[in-house]
């Protein structure tokens, strides 16, 4: 990677027309401009008009918020190792890359913004067809929110026989609309139908989990069930996103859109951030609902601290991600016991595991190491997700899997996408679930996944219907 001082966009399109003529190959360019305060859901609205894949990325700490708009490049991969292969095409694309950059702000430049499915071996693709396995998207546009300073970074793939005032044109285009267009009117969609997927099946299929448990196939296994809905009328994406955003404090707020498929969702669940080498990674499982008062709300975050099926789901947790941390870092830090995790609806066990990475690794390889945990998956972790693969009939598609971002100097950070929907145009798919062990009650667990689909519930038109 080439690092250019101050060219205009003019020059350096012009230069890199040049080299790609020479060399007879595409070339990639990012530029990073410092702009005004801009907002993040005007942008994400005003993108709908030029190209039908955005991303949207918030972090819990509502440190950082990054908007793609378009795509200059993605990063695919089919096989059995993913997450590697994701890895080397970055690589390859960064070797072709001139990046103009004088500000070096985390999130901004070039940044791979995208997620992976829960399950590769799961056969059947409906209704994801429109999400890959792996797909982790650079955009032609990227809105960057970070420190209080907005940045905008134009990326695109230079090939030899482009013509100049052609892309010159275009991207000025769309940058003016991007920056100055994207007013909306607020509305959420109103709910037609609603289908509970097979609940009855459902809670039986637990039942059948906690069994197999105590006959000894497995320790855990988390069973995730599904809600369907229509709407009157397409669901207005930027509404719900930002209503979710309003409505979610410490949780990630995520959107990507493929082919005018949104999967979007609040998720509380780091599965592992990558800071200059400092790793920090998340468990997370546990759950009880919040209370109604500040004395029901202790008196039940005290419960679930002491409830030892819940502490047992948790530990798995721990266990497990301190293993994997373990094998690729040093300093790693767990403390001894976990705390309460707040949301609006309920509240988690929450352990944090912090750890410096060893030279060598990526996030991606964390990441690999780590998916699908014992939060999502369950243990043994091969076993359980044959279990769920076989035994659950919804299909997962990019539910519980990995869903964030990375940059050029290897920073970055992903999330668990649960609590999450699918939408497409007057319909939608939420999924929830929960981690079974031998100890779970079939009914309790429909109630806990009951809670967990309120978030996505309550900003697609359904807070009053209770489930
Ligand atoms: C699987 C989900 O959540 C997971 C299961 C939890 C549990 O069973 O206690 C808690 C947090 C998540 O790790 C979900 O929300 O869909
Ligand atoms: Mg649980």
């Amino acid at each position: 990677m080439l690092h250019t001082k101050a060219p205009q966009l003019e020059e350096m399109i012009g230069e890199a027309l040049q080299k790609a003529h020479h060399l007879g190959e595409p070339l990639f360019i990012s530029i990073v401009e410092h702009i005004d305060d801009q907002d993040p859901y005007q942008f994400f609205e005003a993108g709908l008009d030029i190209d039908q894949h955005r991303s949207f990325w918030q972090s819990a700490e509502n440190d950082l918020t990054m908007v793609g708009v378009g795509k200059a490049s993605q990063l695919y991969a089919k096989s059995r190792q993913r997450f590697r292969e994701v890895q080397s095409l970055w690589g390859e694309l960064q070797e072709k890359a001139f990046v103009h950059d004088n500000y070096n702000q985390k999130g901004t430049g070039m940044v791979a913004l995208g997620g992976f499915s829960f399950d590769p071996e799961k056969q059947e693709k409906t209704p994801w067809d429109n999400f890959s396995d792996s797909q982790m998207t650079i955009p032609a546009f990227l809105l960057t929110k970070v420190d209080g300073q907005s940045y905008l970074t134009i990326n695109a793939m230079i090939f030899p026989e482009d013509h100049y005032q052609q892309i010159i044109t275009q991207i000025k285009d769309h940058k003016h609309r991007l920056l100055h267009q994207g007013e909306w009117t607020h509305s959420l969609p109103f709910i037609d139908q609603l289908y509970e997927m097979v609940p009855e099946a459902w809670k039986r299929s637990v039942k059948q989990a906690t069994e197999d448990i105590k006959a000894g196939l497995m320790e855990k296994v988390v069973l995730a069930r599904e809600v369907r809905l229509t709407f009157k009328g397409d669901a207005h994406i930027t509404s719900v996103l930002k209503a979710l955003a309003q409505t979610q404090p410490n949780s990630y707020i995520f959107c990507y859109e493929s082919e005018g498929s949104h999967f979007i969702g609040a998720t509380p669940e780091r599965l592992a951030k990558l800071d200059d080498r400092e790793l920090v990674s998340t468990c997370l499982a546990g759950t009880i609902p919040r209370g109604l008062s500040e004395e029901e709300d202790q008196k039940l975050g005290e419960e679930l601290l002491n409830d030892p099926k819940n502490r047992q789901e948790h530990q798995f947790v721990v266990e497990m991600i301190k293993e994997a941390v373990e094998a690729c870092s040093r300093k790693v830090e767990v403390p001894d016991g976990p705390v309460l995790y707040p949301l609006r609806n309920l509240q988690h066990l929450y352990t944090p595991v912090k750890a410096v990475l060893d030279e060598g690794y990526t996030l991606l390889d964390v990441i690999a190491k780590l998916h699908p945990t014992p939060a999502l998956g369950g243990l043994p972790q091969k076993v359980a997700v044959d279990y769920i693969r076989t035994h659950e009939t919804l299909n997962r598609g990019w539910y519980a899997g990995p869903i964030g971002w990375f940059d050029a100097q290897d920073n970055g950070e992903f999330a668990v996408a649960i609590r999450s929907a699918l939408i497409q145009k007057d319909e939608a798919s939420l999924f929830a679930g929960c981690g079974v062990v031998e100890d779970s009650d079939p009914e309790a667990e429909y109630e806990e996944t009951a809670v967990k689909l309120k978030p996505m519930m309550s900003v697609l038109g359904g807070s009053e219907w209770d489930m």
